[in-house]
């Protein structure tokens, strides 16, 4: 789930909006400045467009404060924007200096829109500013010396790389944070950030399609005990290995989590208490079944629990962890190494 394209944009979301707000800001000043210094120039064209941009930009302004479809925006921004660009290179009245805003479609693509629709939009466009530049400077000399052509083609190239490079590390580090973010980081299961956000999904997809959902809590019987005669990394090894009992004795679209300490949870998604039971019922015997060793030590571990669903235990996963909680408590109560339901 925390590595679908879908969630990476949620993620980019707040920096992207916020980055996009500055450049319409800028945008609009220098839209109006630019115009300014064109029509001075009698560039009428390139100045009426530049006003556009800089009007265009406003109402964005206020259309991305509200809007979910930032991406979107951002290409109705990018477009125009470096058409723009590429009407005022192709005026027969600038100069070559404006070729300088080339440098700039890379970083603003990438950071605006992430690598892939950033890369084909800066190559896009880089490709017809660069025709626009051979068709008005191709027979001048002076703009055709190799050194002139070398440093702004090498200058462009860096350019392109460091934004996609930047951007494919940030994707990456903002996966991995919010991987950490989601986990335990003893067992590798989801953390109860996760478990919440799951079942706010699995909620929604009961109440679309009737199906039932239940949760079960799973706590280790005299865990302490493991800790206290063979240390706290031999809990820690114990913690490891029913985490993995548990996640290959579970549908893949079912989720284990870790609540905290030695206190586990399964939400088990089309799958009723009764049915519910039987699952637990089968981590329980795996676990009695075998020893494992620990410090050279052979350990055999029980566990006990308890089953809520979701309705007839409570809506919420608040309400249902605690009528699970009750269970599991009635099952520790009554001699542990069982599943109450
Ligand atoms: N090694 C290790 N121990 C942990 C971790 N988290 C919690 N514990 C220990 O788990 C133990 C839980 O003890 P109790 O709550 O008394 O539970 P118990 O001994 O399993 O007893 P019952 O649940 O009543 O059967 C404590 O000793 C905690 O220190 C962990 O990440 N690693």
């Amino acid at each position: 789930m925390l590595t679908q394209p879908g969630y990476q944009q949620h993620l980019a979301r707040p920096y992207r909006k916020a980055l996009l707000n500055a450049l319409l800001i800028i945008t609009f000043f220098s839209g109006l400045l630019f115009a300014w210094i064109n029509f001075g120039r009698h560039n009428y064209v390139v100045a009426i467009v530049e006003l556009f941009m800089a009007g265009y930009s406003m109402a964005l302004l206020f259309i991305i404060r509200e809007t979910q479809r930032l991406e979107f925006w951002a290409m109705a921004y990018l477009f125009p924007f470096f058409t723009i660009m590429m009407v005022a290179m192709a005026s027969p009245q600038s100069t070559a200096n404006i070729f300088i805003w080339i440098f700039l479609i890379p970083i603003v693509a990438h950071l605006l829109v992430g690598r892939v629709k950033g890369l084909g939009l800066t190559l896009l466009y880089i490709g017809i500013a660069s025709a626009i530049f051979f068709h008005r400077f191709g027979h001048d000399p002076d703009m055709m010396q190799p050194v002139i052509l070398a440093n702004i083609g090498v200058l462009t190239l860096c350019l392109i790389a460091f934004s996609h490079v930047y951007e494919i590390t940030r994707e990456q580090t903002e996966q991995r944070l919010t991987q950490q973010a989601h986990s335990d980081p003893l067992t590798q299961l989801p953390n109860r950030a996760h478990l919440q956000g799951r079942f706010d999904l699995e909620r929604l997809r009961h109440q679309r399609q009737g199906t039932p959902l239940s949760l079960v809590l799973l706590d280790l019987d005299f865990f302490k005990r493991i800790n206290d005669t063979l240390g706290h990394a031999a809990g820690d090894k114990a913690l490891q290995y029913f985490a993995n009992l548990m996640r290959t004795a579970v549908r893949q679209t079912d989720l284990v989590a870790r609540l905290g300490g030695e206190e586990f949870c399964l939400l088990l998604p089309e799958t009723d208490a009764e049915q519910a039971r039987l699952v637990a019922e089968k981590i329980r015997h795996k676990l009695a079944r075998a020893a494992i060793d620990l410090e050279g030590t052979p350990v055999t571990m029980t566990v006990s629990g308890g089953i809520a669903q979701l309705g007839a235990d409570g809506d919420t996963l608040d309400a249902m962890t605690r009528n699970a909680d009750e269970k599991l408590y009635e099952a520790k109560a009554t001699g542990r190494n069982r599943i109450v339901n």
